[in-house]
């Protein structure tokens, strides 16, 4: 991932890091830069004013010494005041520099046309450090300008120490291997860091585990906090380990700068008091090289860390740009013809390998949906139902093949077009923390602010029920982690979901992912009437529902099973039962999972001892209908006991038909156990 900035990257962050400081806020970013350093060169006049004001006293030149004092003065006062305006200049170019980069990182994550990136490890290391570090966008600007006064410093120096005694002029530069050692520590530190992301990732998800609501219970049930606490603890030595490695080893080479640059200062200032002895220097010199040197001594004590400061914020802005450089390919640019308003959406030989994986998840896979049509897609975990639901959405891009709609390419149309004719329920739906309106009417900006658009799309998804429950209506505020917010259940939550997908006014497709997955049957059941069957107002649109409940498949107008990601059968409901394939065998084992249990035959009635007519014969001899004619439905001819899903009592008897077929010519009681034990 942008291997080929790896040598540029440090001056491309530098050049970037000013950039956004100048466009954020100009005058600001050009005071800071210009001011700040500029005031390090001016403050070693101090040293100036001190040496006059020594040789002028020791000379008895009043003037001279007055002129010494009188510098030092001015210098000292207006290198202070500047000092403190620079510094508040700074702070505020500094919150505006991390709120840029804030939004920069917002869109760069949010913005791509595909969500590959989520899936690249590479990408996710990455921008873990980015998000871990990103408070330091702001300061990445102060590290720039310490540093840089740094050099100012040195600079002031040099040209001061010059005039005393020319050797003098290399004492700033002894600094240099110091410098360049504390750069190699940083880089070494920064490197252990990029190879510890992956573990530090781990520690933060640990963490998270450990203090978030939603695991709560299980961590509890399972009595995980032990076990979180030895892999946080493992995951943090694993990433702490290699950097404190890297530290050390650094630190051999910054004690011999150190040792380079204090013997030099030691011959400097031996250099200087050999002159003064001699009578080529006088003590004002001598005194503006003990102040200088001293001066040197505290900008190197804190050259480490300010070395490291500034390699480390660079590094920062660094890994940033390598987030920029993630290839995104090739995504068209949305321009040319509009879609049809309404057609087939078609699969041509359409595949998706992960990355880091060697089989594709799907593929390759023909397939047409019918413009209108209900379609269900249904397969084992794992078969590639949500993968194909991600590239119907134009999610990911196609590893082969073509996609059509209308006989149009959608590879000549950009995916933000494509999806803005899509809405769609995940399976993993977002839980928004917002006020009902808005966390249903996100599903469709332009009517965010209409709550009767907002009404429409809760009553057309059966979601009425969840608002009519809640104490401030649409204006209820959602979410626990909030003082005034309310919780919902996992069904109600999944019910706004389906809401939010039916904002958006005449889609092409509908995806629907596991829509019904924490509905209760009854839920379930006007979720399919209100979704489906009410969608009339566009009749061109395509439903797609994946589903493991079959009493929401069979009412599709075409099934679509998926195994090992290919397509394996297609046909509506009656077809595939008849085919008596795959279908037939996966529906066969659920509605063997939803059959009644079978009645047992109640012991015939005592006869009370009173009695004088005998009831007992016609109990004798048909022992169970009066049980079901009191507690079951009758369908098809057929009794089903009150609580048991009719869907499944029913069908279970049509999938023995099918397998038998035709043998078994009544399908009471018996023979629902009977299909389900037939596969
Ligand atoms: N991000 C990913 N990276 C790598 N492999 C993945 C990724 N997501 C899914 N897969 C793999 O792709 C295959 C298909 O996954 P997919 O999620 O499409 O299955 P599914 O049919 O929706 O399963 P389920 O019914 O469990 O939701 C699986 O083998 C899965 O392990």
């Amino acid at each position: 991932m942008g291997k080929s900035r790896r040598g540029r990257r440090p001056l491309a962050a530098v050049r970037l890091l000013i950039g956004t400081a100048i466009r954020v806020d100009p005058r600001r970013a050009l005071l800071v830069l210009i001011l700040s350093p500029l005031l390090n060169v001016v403050a070693a006049l101090q040293a100036v004013g001190l040496q006059w004001m020594v040789d002028g006293t020791a000379g008895h030149d009043r003037t001279e010494a007055v002129r010494g004092g009188l510098l030092l003065l001015v210098v000292t006062v207006f290198v202070h005041q500047a000092a403190a305006v620079a510094t508040d200049v700074r702070l505020v170019l500094q919150h505006r520099i991390g709120l840029e980069f804030d939004r920069r990182l917002m869109n760069l994550c949010s913005t791509p046309a595909h969500i590959g990136h989520y899936q690249d490890p590479d990408f996710l290391d990455t921008a873990e450090v980015v998000r871990q570090r990103r408070g330091e966008f702001g300061t990445a600007l102060a590290a720039l300008v310490e540093n840089a006064n740094l050099v100012a410093r040195c600079v002031g120096a040099l040209v001061l120490l010059a005039c005393a005694h020319p050797l003098l002029a290399l004492l700033p530069l002894t600094i240099v291997p110091l410098a360049s050692a504390n750069r190699r520590q940083a880089r070494l530190v920064a490197a252990a860091e990029r190879d510890g992301a992956g573990a530090d990732r781990r520690r933060k998800d640990l963490f998270d585990l450990a203090t978030a609501p939603a695991p709560a219970r299980e961590v509890r049930l399972y009595r995980l906090s032990g076990e979180l606490s030895s892999r946080h603890r493992e995951a943090f030595l694993a990433a702490s380990g290699p950097r404190e490695a890297a530290r050390a080893k650094g630190a051999v080479a910054v004690a011999a700068g150190w040792l380079f640059f204090s013997g030099a200062l030691i011959g400097g200032l031996y250099l200087i008091s050999r002159a003064v002895i001699d009578g080529t220097g006088s003590a004002g010199q001598a005194v503006l090289v003990l102040l200088l040197s001293t001066r040197l001594v505290g900008a190197t004590t804190g050259l480490g860390w300010l070395i490291g400061w500034l390699r480390r914020a660079l590094d920062t802005v660094s890994q940033y740009l390598r987030l920029v450089d993630h290839p995104q390919g090739d995504v068209p640019d949305g321009t040319g013809r509009p879609l049809p308003p309404r057609g087939d959406l078609t699969l041509h030989g359409v595949s998706f390998t992960y990355p880091g994986r060697t089989r594709p998840a799907l593929g390759p896979v023909d397939l047409r949906l019918p413009a209108g049509a209900t379609v269900a897609v249904v397969g084992d975990n794992g078969a590639g139902k949500s993968t194909l639901v991600a590239l119907l959405a134009g999610l990911q891009p196609l590893g082969e093949g073509r996609v059509t709609y209308g006989g149009r390419d959608l590879a000549e149309v950009s995916p933000e077009v494509w999806r803005a004719h899509v809405t769609a329920c995940f399976q993993d739906f977002c839980r928004f923390e917002l006020p009902v309106r808005e966390a249903v009417g996100l599903g469709h900006i332009p009517a965010l602010d209409d709550p009767r658009a907002v009404r429409r799309a809760l009553a057309a998804s059966g979601a009425d029920d969840v608002v009519a429950g809640l104490g401030s209506g649409l204006d209820t505020q959602l979410g626990r982690t909030l003082p005034d917010g309310t919780d919902l259940s996992a069904g109600q939550w999944q019910k706004l979901a389906l809401a939010r997908a039916k904002m958006r006014p005449a889609p092409a497709l509908v995806l629907l992912d596991e829509p019904t997955a924490s509905l209760d049957p009854d839920s379930e059941a006007a979720l399919l009437h209100h979704y489906l069957r009410t969608d009339g107002a566009h009749p061109g649109t395509i439903t797609v529902i994946v589903s493991h409940r079959f009493a929401t498949v069979r009412e599709a107008d075409l099934v679509v099973v998926l195994a090992d990601g290919g397509i394996v059968e297609t046909g509506t409901h009656t077809e595939l039962l008849a085919r008596a394939g795959r279908y037939a065998t996966m529906y066969g084992l659920h509605a063997k999972a939803y059959a009644p249990e079978p009645v047992a035959e109640p012991e015939p009635a005592p006869a009370p001892v009173a009695a004088t007519t005998p009831a007992a014969p016609v109990a004798a001899t048909a022992p169970a209908a009066p049980v079901r004619a009191a507690s079951g439905a009758a369908q098809n001819g057929r009794q089903v006991p009150a609580g048991v899903h009719t869907e499944f009592a029913v069908d279970a008897g049509e999938v023995a038909l099918d397998r038998t077929h035709g043998q078994a010519e009544t399908v009471g009681d018996g023979p629902v156990g009977q299909a389900g034990g037939g596969q």
